[in-house]
């Protein structure tokens, strides 16, 4: 496989400073070795761009950088439309509001291929919030609503050239979500696996579902894995830690059977806030569970279960 490995440094959206470090982190804790090590092809194109700043008005007096990461979802969208042509393209991050432009840029490249493009998204949180509704104001927590095509977002963040049909996104590991997402979620038909569906089905089941699903319907699959989707106990270096996450292991057979799938074609590694780690081992641990997504087995041929 290609892999193009796209530098995203944004911690605009994030509600404290150290997003930026995330890809330098990322890169020194051996990213691109252990995926050549894989066999893969690695390209590293290096930072993106932010595109030129626009003066932006809004009713919402919370909202934190809002011209900042329009302009950061501008060009990561055109990165990610590029990236995406004839490689897999891995995003590192920056704060999650990356994926406002990454989702969108292959969006559009799964809608001129005429493949449904589904989304996984690995989160404590569903970052559902839309302009008007976050009462942070951080813009982390808008991504999913803006790249789904939820209203409120029209002359702020850039037009979607197409957007992710709700239907075809699965949440999992969700344990902290505000009231108005809750509401909009569902309205919208986002299949939610949260930490409790987590804990009374496993991972395995509801993974298997979902996978089944993409495979059925001859999907492309992007993968957002937030720092927070793991516990805090082996994922220090995150700035909204939530108890209760992915453990180690749910951590890993998640990564391992999205493999065996063949179906992911894209993938953003998010809100790694290196300021906060323990002598780089969050960063370690989201090399590993990449390595896991891309091949790495602890035996030679996978202990295949469906
Ligand atoms: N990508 C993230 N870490 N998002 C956290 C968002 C938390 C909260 N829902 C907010 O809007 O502020
Ligand atoms: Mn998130
Ligand atoms: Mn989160």
């Amino acid at each position: 496989m290609r892999c193009r490995i796209v530098g995203a440094p944004v911690e605009d959206g994030a509600g404290r400073m150290g997003c930026e470090m995330g890809p330098s982190a990322l890169r020194t804790a051996g990213l691109v070795a252990a995926l050549r090590a894989l066999g893969h092809e690695v390209v590293d194109m290096g930072p993106a761009r932010r595109a030129r700043l626009r003066a932006l008005r809004h009713a919402n007096a919370a909202l934190k950088a809002l011209p900042e990461v329009a302009a950061w979802t501008e060009a990561l969208r055109e990165a990610a439309y590029q990236a995406s042509a004839d490689a897999m393209p891995i995003f590192l991050g920056g704060d999650h509001s990356i994926s406002a432009g990454t989702l969108s840029g292959v969006a559009r490249r799964a809608a001129e291929n005429g493949r449904p493009l589904f989304v996984l998204w690995l989160d404590a949180h569903p970052d559902f919030h839309t302009l008007d509704t976050t009462v942070s104001g951080n813009l982390h927590g808008v991504p999913l609503a803006y790249a789904s095509g939820q209203p409120g977002f029209e002359g702020y963040f850039p037009d979607l050239p197409a957007r992710v049909e709700p239907t075809r996104i699965c949440t999992f590991g969700l344990r902290s979500v505000d009231p108005a997402e809750r509401s909009a979620l569902t309205a919208a038909g986002v299949t939610v696996h949260d930490m409790r569906a987590i804990d009374e089905h496993g991972a395995a089941p509801l993974m298997r579902d979902f996978i089944a699903r993409v495979a059925a319907a001859d999907g492309l699959l992007h993968v957002s894995l937030d720092v927070d989707f793991l516990d805090p106990g082996i994922a220090p270096a995150v700035g909204t830690m939530v108890p209760g996450g992915a453990t180690f292991r749910e951590a890993h057979l998640v990564m391992e059977m999205l493999s065996d799938s063949g179906l992911v074609t894209s993938l953003d590694l998010v809100e790694l806030n290196p300021f906060l780690d323990e002598r780089g081992r969050t960063a370690t641990l989201l090399v590993d569970l990449t390595a896991s997504l891309l091949g790495r087995r602890i035996m030679d041929r996978p202990t295949r279960s469906f």
